[in-house]
């Protein structure tokens, strides 16, 4: 059995005004589309617990709307749940001070967004440097560890160019070795290669694999792909309006699929 380096312990989501009262009628064992004609609430995650194994990567997938955004934004808490708990390394992290939140989002988990989510007034190299700046690193230290990245994405000789002299496949690699440098041990990244193209997107895929060998770290990569989540997960949990339909590994989720809805997915791909 891997090492659980995040327990999410129902964990309830809703968005809207009278979170109180939906709850109320989750709890009861109401679904997402009575919770929002009952109370116009919108139900983001409803009891949802999973364990994310230390070193390897868990994705999450699922259709539209089923939660998958909801669910990685709480790790890092730019979503606070409505109910529930959230451990990492066995520490509640909805009881952390400011500080202590700052201090995780710092070193301990980082994001790739599906955006690239970079700063289009500094070069490369300063955006791959960024999260070192903003932890107060020299910025000689700084630009050299973000270097050592780009290289190892294979960008050195873009450090001088700008975010929007780059393709979007080049842009998402800046993106994923800023999130490197800060060296944090969970990588959350939230349909990170969906932007790109079938071709670079693969090589997206590639270039993780071949990092992770080395590197071992926890990620969690949101896709709605299925292709995609059985390419890259060692770990896979598939939502369903915000509930978790079934966990498994690549091989469970494709021979054993729990039920028709999880078999959509699977059967689609021959
Ligand atoms: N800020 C918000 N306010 C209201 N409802 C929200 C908000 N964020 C998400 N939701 C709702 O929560 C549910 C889950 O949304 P979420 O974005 O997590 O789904 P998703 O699986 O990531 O979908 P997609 O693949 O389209 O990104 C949806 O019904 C959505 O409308």
């Amino acid at each position: 059995m891997p090492d659980i380096k995040i327990q999410i312990r129902d964990v309830y989501k809703v968005f809207g005004e009278k979170p109180d009262v939906a709850m109320e009628l989750l709890r009861q064992g109401a679904d997402k589309a009575t919770v929002q004609a009952r109370t116009h609430c919108n139900v983001g995650l409803a009891g949802v617990s999973i364990d994310i194994p230390t070193g390897q990567i868990s994705c999450i997938m699922g259709l539209s709307g089923s939660g998958k955004s909801t669910l990685v934004r709480h790790l890092n808490r730019l979503i606070d749940p409505t109910a529930g708990e959230i451990l990492v390394d066995g520490l509640d992290i909805l009881k952390f001070s400011m500080p202590e939140l700052r201090r995780m989002r710092r070193y301990s988990i980082s994001m790739v967004f599906q955006g690239f989510g970079l700063l289009p007034h500094i070069n490369v190299i300063d955006n791959v440097a960024f999260g070192l700046s903003v932890r107060g690193e020299k910025k000689i230290a700084a630009r050299e560890t973000a270097l050592k990245w780009l290289d190892r994405v294979g960008l050195s000789e873009y450090a001088a160019s700008y975010p929007d002299e780059l393709s979007g496949g080049m842009r998402q690699r800046v993106g994923l070795a800023r999130a490197l440098a800060i060296d944090a041990e969970v990588l959350l990244m939230d349909e990170a290669f969906s932007a790109l193209d079938p071709l670079i997107r693969y090589e997206m895929q590639d270039q993780l694999l071949a990092l992770q060998q080395r590197l071992r770290k926890t990620v969690v990569f949101v896709t709605h792909d299925i292709d995609e989540a059985i390419r890259l997960g060692q770990h896979i949990v598939i939502l369903r309006d915000g509930k978790v339909e079934q966990v498994g590994t690549a091989d469970e989720i494709k021979n054993h699929p729990i039920n028709e809805y999880v078999e959509r997915f699977v059967v689609r791909r021959v």
